[in-house]
């Protein structure tokens, strides 16, 4: 049975309870199914108030309906939506009842998207915007994947697609003409320019992706130093939540806390570690190995200490911030001493009484802001799309290197460009090429 004889279910809203909830279903059943529960086909697009009952004719719940016949629907198949108190003895007892109808089962995740793509309603740029716009925890997290939703660069792709196929095309049809020993150079020319041209737009938007791929992942703050210098306290001041304990034992904090903050709109994970220092304690001695190995990942290293001689631990190449931290104790040894193991701008903050984390986080958020940079202009959120726009443009770079090769191997690598392209967008048809190739380009044969 081809999958999509079966008609999917799920749970489209949050966890339970919760004041409606949202079941939808997809697929040539759904139609049935809404019939069965509502007792009648309410009209389409037109939220319809109902009794939903179940099979024994039963009373479920007093319900909202909705009826969107494809294919002008989410998934071009049939869809219908149950709006239903969002208890779980309501939603069990639809559960239940759906699973009993023949040919309707619970949805796999993501497969209502996917039936999406596959019914040509979103290309995979969009599917995958949609998946990034589902999870996004910031707002600038949700204006990227917005973009990205609506297909912007699934139309960049699209276009570079059409103008490859066309350049491929005119290079073909002088493939023809050579024949016929009589090589058309001037259908040449405003190929090449073409590819050029191309060439130059693809590399600019992978140049501009870095950030916008980060932006997805989020900036990782790892605080590390010394125990007792305050580690714990710096983050929960922080994340304004008491997620770290506390306390003048030095090596209290063993294990990795993290937590994910919204700085000004950026996704931020902030890091607390294990005070580092030589010891005997082995559980210590591996919440020091964590601590290392996490702040050599970091993104940005606070180098927490209580003393303004401490030297300051490296551990990859993120740069590291000195924050001198219990100021409020006032200076312990001679005033005014700047470390001379580190360049790195010196914070002076009292994490207990919050002195100074105004500016610190100040200095975090243009931090963050240099880091993810202009995101306005990054297109590219996955190391897929990053990968097959890199393949498109070697592809066209090889293309034009092979001018002395031949019209064939210029060919040939055009068509590996535009298949990557394809790729991007989750289609490939070798049809498409030679639809233009016999189609616009008649060259009489
Ligand atoms: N006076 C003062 N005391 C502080 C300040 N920040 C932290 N402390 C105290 O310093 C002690 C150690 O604080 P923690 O936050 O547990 O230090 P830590 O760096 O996480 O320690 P470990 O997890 O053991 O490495 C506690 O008694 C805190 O109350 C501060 O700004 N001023
Ligand atoms: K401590
Ligand atoms: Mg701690």
């Amino acid at each position: 049975m081809h999958p999509h004889d079966q008609t999917i279910f799920a749970l489209s809203s949050g966890p339970l309870p919760s004041a409606i909830a949202i079941v939808r279903l997809s697929g040539s059943h759904a139609g049935t199914a809404l019939q069965s529960f509502a007792g009648k086909m309410p009209a389409a697009r037109m939220a319809t108030h109902a009794l939903l009952r179940d099979g024994n004719g039963q009373p479920i719940d007093d319900a909202v309906v909705l009826w969107f016949p494809g294919p002008a629907s989410a998934t071009g198949e049939d869809v219908a939506e149950l709006h239903v108190h969002g208890s779980r003895a309501v939603v069990a007892a639809v559960f239940s009842d759906l699973s009993a109808m023949p040919q309707m089962r619970t949805a796999e995740p993501g497969e209502f998207t996917r039936r999406a793509f596959e019914n040509g309603k979103i290309d995979l740029t969009e599917a995958e915007g949609l998946d990034d716009l589902i999870h996004a925890d910031t707002d600038r997290q949700r204006q990227q994947a917005l973009r990205q939703l609506k297909g912007l660069l699934g139309d960049k792709a699209r276009r570079w697609r059409d103008q490859i196929i066309e350049a491929s095309a005119l290079i073909e049809a002088g493939i023809d003409f050579a024949d016929e020993g009589d090589v058309p150079t001037e259908l040449m020319a405003p190929a090449l320019s073409r590819i050029g041209q191309l060439l130059v737009e693809i590399e600019s938007v992978l140049s501009a992706q870095g950030r916008a791929e980060r932006l997805r992942d989020g900036l990782t703050v790892v605080i590390a130093g010394p125990p007792n210098a305050g580690k714990s306290t710096l983050m929960n001041q922080l994340v304004r939540r008491e997620v770290a304990i506390v306390s003048p034992h030095a090596g209290t904090t063993r294990d990795i806390i993290e937590v994910q903050l919204d700085l000004d709109g950026y996704p931020v994970t902030v890091i607390d570690t294990a005070g580092i220092r030589e010891t005997d304690d082995p559980v210590e001695q591996e919440g020091v190995r964590r601590a290392r190995d996490r702040a050599a990942r970091a993104d940005l290293v606070l180098w927490l200490s209580d003393d303004d001689r401490a030297g300051v631990e490296r551990q990859g190449d993120a740069p590291v911030w000195l924050v001198r931290n219990k100021i409020d104790r006032g200076p312990d040894g001679p005033e005014g001493v700047t470390p001379s193991r580190t360049e790195s701008p010196v914070l002076r903050i009292s994490a207990r009484t919050g002195t100074g984390m105004v500016e610190l986080l100040e200095a975090l958020v243009s931090f963050a802001r240099d880091y993810f940079g202009s995101i306005e202009s990054g297109l590219i959120t996955r190391e897929r799309q990053r990968q097959l726009l890199q393949q498109t443009a070697e592809a066209l770079r090889r293309s034009l290197a092979a001018i002395d090769l031949g019209e064939e191997v210029m060919a040939e690598e055009l068509r590996i460009a535009a298949l990557a392209l394809g790729r991007l967008l989750g289609r490939v048809d070798v049809e498409d090429l030679l639809d233009v190739i016999f189609r616009q380009f008649c060259i009489g044969k």
